[in-house]
């Protein structure tokens, strides 16, 4: 079977790129991403490509070249769902906030609501893929909705997990590790396994795309989130250790990831990781092995999140410590809001709980990101309900530029490793703000000895 009309649904940080990588990727295939979020929809399709709603290096380019021409962006979901051989789903699967499961489960009522949608307009048979990062089986509730309320027409179900990560969006597409691909075990299965194959072949190495069950594709995605995540909650728990004996995590870091069994990525110690999958991913297959009543899986997977909620506030802590044990009154200066360099996003963001963990002890608190918006830091702020928006605006302040920012601060903060921070002038940052000069680094970003030499009093993660 040949694909010629693929459709999206969510216009998401997953959806958007995914489909501008195949649209110019396959000239041949009509693209429609779709989403009920109006004013997301109106963005990719701004005339500005520089508008479109997710920053990501080198994605306006591509959608430059291939919006109007096979990749489009609408609401009309139930059109494109009409005319699509193959839809995927790509909408947010988030932490359950209510109910069974509450913070903890994912919640799947967007996954069900697209399931539904489907079932109800189409009109010919149908390939789903799975996009969203779903727990093991969901394979089998989509199978029982789109069967059991479906107009008799036939669906073959894939699970195509995502491992694109946030900043390096375009190049992991255009270059993917692997690409997974997962199927029922029937002739049909097969068959549409194989049209979803032969799509990626037209950019991907053969050996590069993976085929397996459905629950293998499924647990998969999880499965590598996990053991990301719990490498960074690995290297910072060896990050205390180093900093009372006067190790150095990133000597350590070296000398075990030139280790060819170990590895060299993913042993940058942080001030936590952040995003939008790694906690959410593994709090659901802590959340599944529970449910499976595996105690000691989940505690053992459950203990990664622990580490990264014990790193994001011993960072916050030691910033009180170090300024004589209060920040009442103190502007404190935080550079980077975004959970990683190169992205917008920020959810899950460690900026969002130290912020808050200094307003608490209440300290003045000062934030500039090169890409984040003042609005979306205040949402962020907003959401854990700590204080009022008002309190917020009043206790918090964004800056549109790094200097200003810095300006008679007690303290100033890395908590975004952003390229542009390393060529800023220290020298004149350390001459605003106020003295002693404490600089405070999350990302062991900066040049420590460069940065005592100017006189500044300097903490970094993993270091004595
Ligand atoms: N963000 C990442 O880097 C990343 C990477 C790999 C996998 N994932 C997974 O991909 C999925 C999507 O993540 P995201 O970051 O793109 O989320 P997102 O919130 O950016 O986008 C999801 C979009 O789906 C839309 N949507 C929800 N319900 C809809 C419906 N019924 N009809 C039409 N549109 C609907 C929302 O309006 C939203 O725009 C999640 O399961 C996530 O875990 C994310
Ligand atoms: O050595 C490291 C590597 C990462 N991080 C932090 O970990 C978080 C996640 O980083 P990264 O994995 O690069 O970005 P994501 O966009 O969250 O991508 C992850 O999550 C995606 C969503 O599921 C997957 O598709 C990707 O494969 C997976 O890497 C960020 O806060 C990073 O700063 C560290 O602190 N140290």
């Amino acid at each position: 079977m040949k694909v010629s009309n693929i459709c999206c649904i969510g216009a998401g940080y997953v959806g958007g790129p995914t489909m501008t990588m195949i649209a110019a990727k396959c000239p041949h295939i009509k693209v429609n991403v779709v989403d009920i979020n109006q004013k997301r929809i109106d963005s990719w399709n701004d005339p500005d490509v520089n508008n479109i709603p997710i920053y990501e290096p080198g994605l306006s380019d591509l959608v430059k070249k291939t919006r109007g021409e096979n990749l489009f962006f609408t609401t009309d979901v139930n059109q494109a769902i009409l005319d699509a051989d193959m839809i995927f789903i790509s909408v947010n699967t988030p932490t359950k906030t209510y109910g069974v499961g509450k913070g903890m489960a994912a919640d799947l009522k967007y996954i069900e609501l697209c399931a539904r949608q489907i079932a109800e307009v189409a009109t010919s048979d149908k390939i789903i893929v799975e996009k969203s990062t779903l727990p093991v089986r969901t394979a089998e509730a989509l199978r029982s909705i789109l069967d059991n309320t479906g107009n008799g027409v036939h669906f073959d179900i894939l699970s195509n997990p995502e491992f694109l990560a946030e900043g390096t969006a375009v190049s992991d597409l255009l270059n993917p590790d692997r690409v997974l691909i997962g199927a029922e075990n029937t002739e049909k299965g097969k068959k549409a396994q194989q049209a979803l194959v032969d799509v990626y072949s037209n950019w991907v190495s053969q050996e590069r795309i993976l085929t397996t069950n459905v629950w293998s594709s499924e647990l998969s995605k999880l499965t590598a989130n996990a053991f990301l995540a719990q490498r960074v909650s690995s290297i910072n728990a060896l990050s205390e250790l180093c900093e009372v004996t006067e190790a150095d995590v990133n000597e350590v870091a070296r000398a075990i990831g030139t280790d060819s069994r170990i590895g060299a990525k993913f042993l940058q110690s942080s001030v936590g990781f952040g995003g939008s999958c790694f906690q959410k991913d593994i709090l659901n297959l802590v959340y599944i092995a529970q449910t499976y009543g595996l105690q000691e899986v989940a505690d053992y997977w459950e203990q990664v999140i622990i580490m990264n909620d014990h790193q994001k506030r011993r960072f916050a802590k030691k910033i009180v410590k170090t300024l004589f044990n209060t920040v009442s009154g103190k502007k404190i200066t935080l550079l980077g809001w975004a959970f990683k360099k190169d992205t917008n996003d920020t959810r899950e963001s460690a900026a969002i709980y130290v912020a808050d963990y200094l307003l608490n002890e209440q300290a003045e608190v000062t934030v500039y990101d090169p890409k984040v918006t003042s609005e979306q830091i205040y949402s962020d702020l907003n959401y854990l309900g700590t204080r009022s928006d008002e309190e917020n605006r009043r206790l918090l302040k964004v800056e549109s530029g790094p200097m200003k920012a810095v300006e008679n601060a007690h303290a100033t903060a890395v908590l975004t490793e952003w390229d542009e921070f390393v060529q800023y002038d220290w020298k004149d940052i350390y001459e605003r703000m106020l003295k002693p000069a404490f600089l405070f680094d999350g990302r062991m970003l900066l040049d420590h000895e460069k940065m005592k030499q100017i006189g500044f009093d300097v903490y970094t993660i993993g270091k004595g």
